[in-house]
């Protein structure tokens, strides 16, 4: 019986298992359905899927992410908070600012250690800078080059849409009232909206203030979950795009799971801020199924 030690961790509730591929022996072969059998909650761990922290030749460590249907996203914003505090807390760095290698390219985190200096607290990453080009996003559509404010027809509703990648991509509605918000009726649809060639993450956004917003979200290859790094990253974004936040202003973002602070300069770099926790750890029985 294959035997992987593994960590379950969560950032704001949106929980993975980590597996660390420097001691770990996985082939890409296994990836797939480990992800599908680690993340059920009755014949497996149950998470929101898998997250390998890896050894990379171009970063401090490297990160894949696969979600609960076994899909791969190119990056992960609170994978990447939680990767960063076990490498620092496993010693696979001794830095307290490295970087990681995502299929979105490198990003650089920084440990906000607590008290006694053992443990990491929260985590702050530079995202990058935001992708706005609809072709890039993608998104499918004649229209304008950027996608913001775009007039949306879905399930016998026309809303407006703003689409922003972060590497992954994403779609923004504002809503009044949260509480209202169809994520449940139009996430599954789209998600899998034909206009979006590689799927999209959905997002329904209140905007409270110009530095405050309500955040719910339906991942592509995951469904509901408690809070997506990337999607606050994007929802920011949007907010500003559509002139409902401001350039360089730190925004808090109320997800389900909990707040993320999100900064954007309106040019470059996303900068997130939130806290990494770790659940659990032990050994899976993978054959076991
Ligand atoms: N929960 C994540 C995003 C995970 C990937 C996403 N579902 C995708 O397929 O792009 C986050 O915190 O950013």
């Amino acid at each position: 019986m294959k035997e992987i030690q593994y960590t379950k961790m969560h950032g704001l509730g949106n929980s993975y298992v980590y597996i660390n591929m420097f001691k770990e022996t996985l082939d890409e072969s296994e990836f797939k359905s480990l992800a599908i059998n680690v993340s059920n909650k009755n014949t497996g761990i149950g998470s929101d899927g898998l997250i390998l922290i890896t050894p990379s030749d171009e970063a401090d460590v490297g990160m894949r992410m696969f979600n609960k249907d076994g899909s791969e996203g190119k990056t992960c914003g609170n994978g990447l908070r939680c990767v960063a505090k076990y490498a620092f807390e496993h010693q696979l760095t001794h830095k307290e600012t490295f970087t990681i290698e995502t299929k979105a390219g490198i990003v650089e985190a920084y440990v906000h250690l607590d008290n006694d200096h053992q443990q990491v607290a929260e985590v702050t990453i530079d995202m990058g800078a935001p992708i706005l080009e609809r072709h890039q996003i993608p998104m499918l559509g004649e229209k304008a080059a950027y996608v913001i404010n775009e007039s949306f027809k879905v399930g016998g509703e026309t809303l407006s849409a703003t689409a922003v990648s972060m590497g992954n991509p994403h779609v923004i509605f504002f809503v009044a009232d949260i509480d209202e918000a169809p994520l449940y009726e139009l996430g599954p649809v789209i998600t899998n909206d034909d206009r979006f060639p590689e799927g999209v993450n959905v997002e329904f956004i209140e905007v409270i203030s110009e530095t405050e917003m309500h955040f719910r979200v339906w991942e592509r290859g995951s469904g509901v979950t408690e809070a997506c790094g990337t999607g606050a990253c994007a929802a920011t974004v949007a907010s500003i795009l559509n002139g409902k936040s401001r350039r360089s202003e730190p925004v808090t973002v109320h997800l389900a799971g909990g707040d993320l602070t999100i900064t954007w300069d309106g040019n470059g770099k996303v900068w997130m801020r939130g806290a990494a926790e770790t659940i659990t750890t032990g050994i899976y029985f993978a054959d076991n199924k």
